[in-house]
């Protein structure tokens, strides 16, 4: 799975009845266990180990979408197709998701405000799916995109807990750590197909064209095709605490290919339930369009170690090239921790210092490394939209409001009003007195 927050929290979710109960939705208990995450396991053998009796769950138990309410605490597990409920709503233009949540997650997708909204289109056809060389199929741009652009919105065909849904553990005392494994995935397995049996033909045709990058690790095709292209999404888990993750799998979006160096943010839209994805940077005609599957400040060893769990082998200037960018991320790292701890997108006091030098010779710096996706290169764009005001320099201030306002609606997925951006966010009015204060000290007001 794709991690959004790098999170990797062993946690399993059990859904189990008592035994001599049935297993139905009445009687079913959840537990949290401390447990191993779907994504990171791996086995030589495929299908039960010998002994081990096949997993017989009934379907009923978890199928329950035609319930009007929701439970706000119940974190078993149930398949809903979601928007929610069917046909009142309907879809909204963007095609039904297929999926395996508790009730609390489905209650909190529910409650989001605008929930039911339609998925917003890109303005005309922004990309095409074709050979990236060395990376299978990647997305390339079909025209030049501008910075905070939407690329791409799409409902997801699937959303399954990152835990794996299993039978109880105390069946499997006395496995093997491979074996019980084993089981784990072939049980998983189990429960996903009756997912993708739910799924319009279109999906179900679409889920399995996707790529399994892990065929050979033990699980089933459903599972590695979950592991291969589902993306990990913040909103998208049981309660505050994230109990339980999800993994958001979708269509298109899935053809994204990893780069240290992403030209674009992914977001999620509660409203519209959809994966959104808009440009972080300019972005030329025919050029990979990339995200990010890991954290790009960390050195080239790290990120080596994490892409490997997604069947990623990087070979990009960045990774390539790791003594002249790993200082350079570390800068930008240290960079980062520094305005992690200032709110400064609320911050619109007047810059202390007036030299935009230094700030100049950062953006060329996260520019050329390509870390347009982390806060710093926003921070740099806000902090000379200020500074550029304060000297009196309404043209350049609004160069780099223009530029900051389009990284947050790339980053937020929020539309900015043009005259705030053309009024610098409010410093407009610190331009206009400096202005005076200049033009009074040659003795007239300058005109703006
Ligand atoms: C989510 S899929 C991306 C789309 C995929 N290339 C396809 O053909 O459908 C993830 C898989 O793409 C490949 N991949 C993604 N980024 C890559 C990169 N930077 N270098 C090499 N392979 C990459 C790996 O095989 C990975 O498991």
């Amino acid at each position: 799975m794709i991690s959004s927050e790098g999170s990797n929290a062993e946690l399993r979710l059990r859904i189990y009845a008592e035994p001599g109960e049935e297993f139905n939705s009445k009687n079913l208990k959840v537990k949290t266990e401390v447990v191993m995450k779907n994504p990171h396991v791996k086995v030589e053998k495929m299908g039960l180990p010998v002994g081990v009796k096949p997993w017989e769950p009934t379907l009923d138990a978890l199928r329950n979408d035609s319930r009007p309410f929701t439970d706000t605490k119940d974190l078993t597990l149930h398949l809903y197709t979601l928007p929610f409920p069917k046909g009142e709503q309907g879809d909204g233009g963007g095609g039904l998701t297929e999926c395996l949540i508790s009730d609390v997650l489905k209650h909190k997708i529910l409650s989001v405000p605008g929930y039911g909204a339609r998925v917003p289109k890109p303005a005309g056809t922004t990309y095409r799916v074709s050979e990236a060389a060395g990376k299978g199929l990647g997305v390339f741009a079909t025209r030049d995109i501008q910075m905070g652009e939407l690329i791409m919105a799409e409902r997801p065909l699937m959303i399954t807990p990152v835990v794996m849904p299993s039978r109880c553990t105390s069946e499997l005392q006395g496995l093997s750590h491979n074996d019980f494994v084993q089981v784990k995935l072939h049980d998983a397995e189990k429960i996903f197909e009756w997912v993708v049996d739910r799924m319009t033909p279109e999906n179900r045709e679409a889920l399995m064209a996707l790529t399994n990058s892990h065929s050979l690790e033990g699980g089933g095709p459903i599972i590695g095709r979950v592991k291969t292209n589902g993306f990990g999404e913040s909103e998208i888990v049981d309660g505050p605490g994230a109990e339980c993750q999800y993994s958001v799998l979708c269509d298109a979006l899935s053809r994204l290919n990893h780069s240290c160096s992403p030209n674009t943010f992914r977001k999620w839209c509660g409203a519209s339930f959809s994966m959104q994805m808009r440009a972080a940077r300019d972005i030329k005609k025919d050029e990979e369009i990339t995200t990010h599957y890991v954290d790009i400040l960390h050195p080239a060893k790290g990120r080596k170690g994490q892409l490997a769990v997604y069947a990623v082998k990087c070979t990009c200037v960045v990774c390539a090239n790791p003594e002249i960018s790993d200082p350079i991320r570390a800068k930008c790292l240290q960079h980062l921790q520094q305005i992690e701890r200032q709110d400064w997108q609320r911050d619109f006091d007047v810059p202390t210092s007036t030299n935009p030098k230094p700030l100049l010779g950062n953006l060329d710096m996260y520019v050329k490394s390509g870390v347009e996706t982390t806060d710093v290169y926003g921070y740099c764009l806000f902090m000379l939209m200020k500074m550029y005001a304060a000297r009196g320099d309404i043209p350049t201030m609004r160069v780099y409001s223009e530029k900051y306002a389009r990284w947050q609606s790339a980053r937020t997925g929020l539309v900015i009003p043009q005259e705030l951006i053309d009024k610098g966010f409010g410093m407009i009015s610190v331009a206009e007195m400096v202005l005076r204060m200049k033009g009074k000290m040659k003795g007239k007001a300058k005109k703006i």
